[in-house]
């Protein structure tokens, strides 16, 4: 790929984003690089009256950050970093700096001023490289930083008061978030986007080019060349690192970093390069980050899972922001535990830490609270205790099949749910994932021709109730299997029409089918088998009258998106293993789903994205 060539002079060292920013994370990670967060314990208080700019004041903020964290992680020794990137974000308008604002209030003050506005917005970004001196830090500080002007519309009092209430202004400078809510109060951008969303992605790749590509020969600008090198260039620099030779634009560019400064040039010796003293140095091999990701991962899956459980964030969001001690004796667990659990929360996103306490991020409000509309909380918890104890025997199954492990787990493999708590706990984490798709499946496609549907497997109705939304002509039938139908009335939503929806109780695979127009199958098939899946799509076949259809959800993506959709690549990846532990699906590809339905007699099979999950599949039915 042409463009990761100055990315990837990253990719063999140990990179550290001293940020606990989910924006700096996504805009990083969504532009290849690879690095381990630690947000930065630096207090933003640095006296703005003692700059004489309000970008000098965010480069220091940064730098600050930056230099916390490399001393913090020295001093561990453990996994010190190469390089640690801090970055900071203010929003100024006459003479003034606005950071996050600490209440609604403070929101409100920071908003009228903008009101009607221009502003600028100034990130200050620093690439401090790490070396270790005979056991002292030794740290050289690259800064630079990018300003962009925001216009903001004539607000009334009244649209400013309903966003401050969305809860969004809380964890950003200025008050505001441009890549979300807050887009709707700007009128005009000046500048780089992604540096008012807090980081400065182009001035950053141009920064990377300048300290990681030598001047060529005959180029004028040499080291001072200031932007983005041709591609061919970009090519040529693969090599460079080896080249052992000192980096002018380091020495030109960098400054050094107080206590532990020096004049040595970051990049690390070639293959077998001779140093200043002569002595051989090997190659290092490349930082296995992506390995040790991989081998921690799940410890950051049980952070997470362990703080829903205890309803930490539950806690949060009606009383945040709270201190580790009246946390813990709210949710009734010891101090000491409850602190480290919460620093881990934090480091891992999921928790803001202030001086007030720790607060919830906006991820964590919305989908990690037990209630809610976009709560996921169920999801958690079913991972948690029942999909853990099941991969806990992943080396059963995959030697012995999946039976092996299911017993191990303790779980009979007659029966899905053993009790009234696992079907509970099952349909709620069902229920939060079918809430989070629910409307792109439903509007995947105009199904506005159909008066009847039969969501099979529809479980707690959560699609059943967007499609009678979407479609006010429409009646839905959810079918599933009665131990589903006898709990399924606990979800419905307060308030919303039911009575173009009714359940029924019954299994798809020998039960008759409710008749309806349009047979719905929303993550169902991967259950499953090929020749359940056959027996099933032959029954609807066989109940489904010529221009009447079938709809199919899948985590299936198309064949020639898969490279680029990495990370719905890694999800789908694991699927193989649920199948092997759950069941004796597999996940099957849009293509396949829809060779699928034209083997039972669909035509016109249609495919489209449904959000960033799902891909859905309508057939509809040939005359036999
Ligand atoms: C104007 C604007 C800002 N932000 C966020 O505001 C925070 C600034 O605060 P910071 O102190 O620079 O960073 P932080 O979030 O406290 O993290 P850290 O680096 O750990 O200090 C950053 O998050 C930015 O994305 C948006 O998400 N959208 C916007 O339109």
């Amino acid at each position: 790929m042409v463009l990761c060539p100055v990315i990837g002079k990253l990719l063999h060292k140990h990179v550290v984003l001293a940020s606990a920013s989910p924006r700096r994370q996504e805009i990083l990670s969504n532009a290849g690089l690879r690095f381990e967060v630690v947000p930065s314990r630096f207090k933003e208080k640095l006296c703005k009256a003692s700059f004489p700019t309000p970008s000098a004041y965010a480069v220091e903020t940064a730098k600050q950050k930056a230099l916390e964290v490399a001393r913090r992680m020295h001093q561990k020794d453990l996994r010190a970093p190469d390089v640690v990137i801090g970055a900071d974000t203010i929003v100024t308008i006459g003479g003034l700096i606005l950071e996050k604002p600490v209440d609604k209030q403070d929101a409100y003050r920071m908003l009228s001023r903008l009101n009607g506005k221009e502003h600028s917005v100034f990130t200050g970004v620093v690439i401090v490289h790490c070396s270790d001196r005979d056991g002292r830090l030794h740290t050289e500080v690259l800064d630079f930083y990018e300003e962009t002007t925001v216009k903001f519309s004539e607000l009334s009092e009244e649209l400013l008061w309903e966003y401050i209430d969305s809860g969004e202004p809380m964890d950003k400078a200025g008050g505001y978030g441009i890549q979300a809510l807050g887009g709707m109060l700007v009128e005009h951008v000046r500048g780089d986007f992604l540096n008012v969303v807090g980081f400065p992605l182009n001035h950053f790749c141009k920064k990377l080019a300048q300290l990681y590509c030598p001047p060529c020969p005959g180029d004028a600008w040499g080291a001072e060349r200031d932007s983005i090198p041709a591609v061919d260039t970009f090519e040529d620099l693969s090599d460079v690192e080896g080249g052992g030779g000192s980096d002018p634009a380091w020495g030109d560019r960098g400054s050094c970093g107080g206590e532990e400064a020096g004049a040595a040039p970051p990049p690390a010796p070639g293959p077998r390069d001779t140093d200043l003293n002569g002595a051989v140095e090997e190659k290092r091999p490349p930082f296995p980050t992506g390995l040790l990701e991989l081998m921690e991962g799940f410890k950051a899956s049980k952070a997470l899972f362990t703080a829903c459980k205890l309803n930490v964030f539950d806690v949060l969001r009606d009383q945040g922001p709270l201190k580790a001690v009246d946390i813990a004796r709210k949710i009734n667990a010891s101090v000491r535990g409850t602190g480290r659990l919460l620093e881990a929360c934090a480091a891992l996103g999921l928790l803001h830490k202030t001086d007030a306490g720790y607060s919830n991020t906006e991820a964590a409000d919305l989908h990690l609270v037990s209630d809610g509309a976009h709560s996921l909380h169920g999801l958690a918890v079913y991972n948690d205790s029942h999909v853990w104890d099941l991969f806990t025997h992943l080396d059963l199954a995959a030697r012995d099949g999946a039976e092996q492990a299911r017993g191990a787990a303790g779980m009979k493999a007659d029966r899905l749910f053993q009790s009234a708590e696992t079907t509970l706990l099952f349909m709620r984490a069902m229920h939060g994932l079918s809430k989070l798709t629910a409307r792109d499946v439903a509007t995947a496609f105009d199904l506005s021709r159909f008066t009847s549907a039969c969501d099979l497997g529809g479980c707690t109705g959560a699609l059943a109730h967007e499609l009678a939304r979407e479609y006010p002509r429409l009646q839905v039938t959810v079918f599933d299997l009665p131990d589903i139908i006898e709990h399924a009335r606990a979800f419905q939503p307060d308030g919303q029409r039911t009575e173009h929806i009714r359940f029924v109780p019954g299994d798809f695979f020998t039960d008759a089918l409710p008749r309806a127009q349009l047979y719905v199958l929303s993550r169902v098939l991967h259950d499953w088998p090929d020749d359940r899946v056959h027996h099933l799509l032959t029954r609807i076949s066989s109940c489904c009258e010529p221009g009447g259809g079938v709809l199919v959800a899948e985590a299936a993506a198309m064949e020639e998106e898969e490279a680029a959709a990495a990370a719905a690549a890694r999800r789908r990846g694991l699927q193989p293993l649920g199948a092997l532990l759950l069941g004796a699906g597999r996940p099957r590809s849009a293509r396949e789903l829809g060779q699928l339905l034209r083997r039972h007699g669909f035509r016109d099979v249609r495919v489209a994205p449904a959000g960033d999950l799902l891909r859905v599949v309508l057939g509809t039915r040939a005359a036999p």
